[in-house]
């Protein structure tokens, strides 16, 4: 029996960049692959995302698969729910891009370089959050809109900088536009940010084996699950101001041998001084198969330190 797999994806530049990638990837091990494009709310509405709510990009997609229209659903991990998806199983981490923020400032210009005043556009709470809390004085104004549009109100000179996730601009090949690449110590990426989760149905076997020995990524999916127990452990949804950054790193252990362990940073806001945003910030490190614990210790660190009261997409 020959199979055509059904490989769905949202529409965006991004989005179908991302699914080219994955349908390359199935297609190696001999499979017919089929692209289907789906649309999203997320994609029709200009609303911001706090208000359209969670999991805006990503329900139509995993509703097409329990409605056996898709076979494999495409999502930016970041985007996905904490919560699961009865009938349907995550059967992949592709290997992750890189994860980390990214600016495009007028001039050439780098964050510390933007004078007081100059005005930086990001929809998302958590950049929001800590752009404030780097204290530059800069005027934060909120955008939407796919990685194009936002890229233009610089170039139209409307903004003098935009924040965008560094992975979404390699996928689709504009890297050479970034004037800074944001160091973590500045600005914590989403926990899952320039990973990819591929879901099917829970029943659907054949597929779900196909996807975890093709595309699966080991290293990727120890480092995103502790950033998204910390994330699910803070009850936070993807548009809440949570940032977390999981690295695999070598350490030696009591005898002297050399093992991997994972270093995980996060980040979230609290209420700060005259009714503003401060963000507190902790890390720990753990051993490799303590992914969810080291997230969930991480968080409980972080709710200690007054994380919570402003979580939620409000922000
Ligand atoms: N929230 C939208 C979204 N979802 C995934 C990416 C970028 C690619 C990724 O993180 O995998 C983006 C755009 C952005 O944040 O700049």
């Amino acid at each position: 029996m020959t199979r055509v797999i059904r490989i769905g994806t949202r529409g965006s530049k991004l989005a179908l960049a991302q699914t080219g990638i994955v349908a390359d990837t199935i297609r190696a091990t001999g499979a017919e692959v089929e692209i289907v494009t789906v649309t999203t709310p997320g994609d029709l509405s200009s609303a911001p995302i706090s208000q359209i709510g969670v999991g805006v990009f990503t329900s139509a997609l995993r509703e097409a698969l329990l409605r056996n229209e898709i076979d494999v659903a495409v999502h930016s991990y970041k985007d996905l729910p904490t919560a699961p998806e009865p009938g349907l199983v995550l059967a992949a981490v592709p290997p992750r891009e890189d994860p980390r923020d990214a600016l495009i400032a007028r001039d050439g210009l780098t964050l510390g370089e933007l004078p007081p005043g100059s005005k930086v556009g990001t929809g998302a709470a958590r950049r929001m959050a800590q752009l404030r809390a780097l204290g530059l004085g800069l005027e934060i104004v909120p955008i939407r809109g796919n990685i194009d549009t936002r890229m233009r109100k610089v170039t139209d000179g409307e903004l003098d900088a935009v924040v965008l996730a560094r992975a979404g601009l390699a996928r689709v090949g504009r890297v050479d536009e970034i004037t800074e690449t944001l160091d973590p110590i500045q600005m914590l990426p989403a926990p899952a940010q320039g990973a990819l989760a591929l879901e099917c149905r829970a029943a659907d076997v054949d597929v779900e084996h196909l996807l975890a020995s093709a595309a699966d990524d080991e290293s990727t999916r120890v480092a995103v699950t502790a950033e998204r127990a910390l994330l699910a452990a803070l009850e936070a949804g993807c548009s809440a101001p949570v940032g977390a950054l999981a690295e695999i790193v070598e350490d030696l252990d009591d005898e002297g041998a050399v093992v991997e362990r994972i270093s995980l940073r996060g980040t979230a806001a609290v209420e700060g001084e005259n009714g503003g945003v401060d963000m507190v910030r902790a890390s720990a490190i753990a051993g490799i198969g303590e992914a969810e614990k080291l997230g969930r210790e991480l968080a409980a660190e972080l709710l200690d330190l007054g994380a919570g009261a402003l979580l939620g997409p409000a922000l």
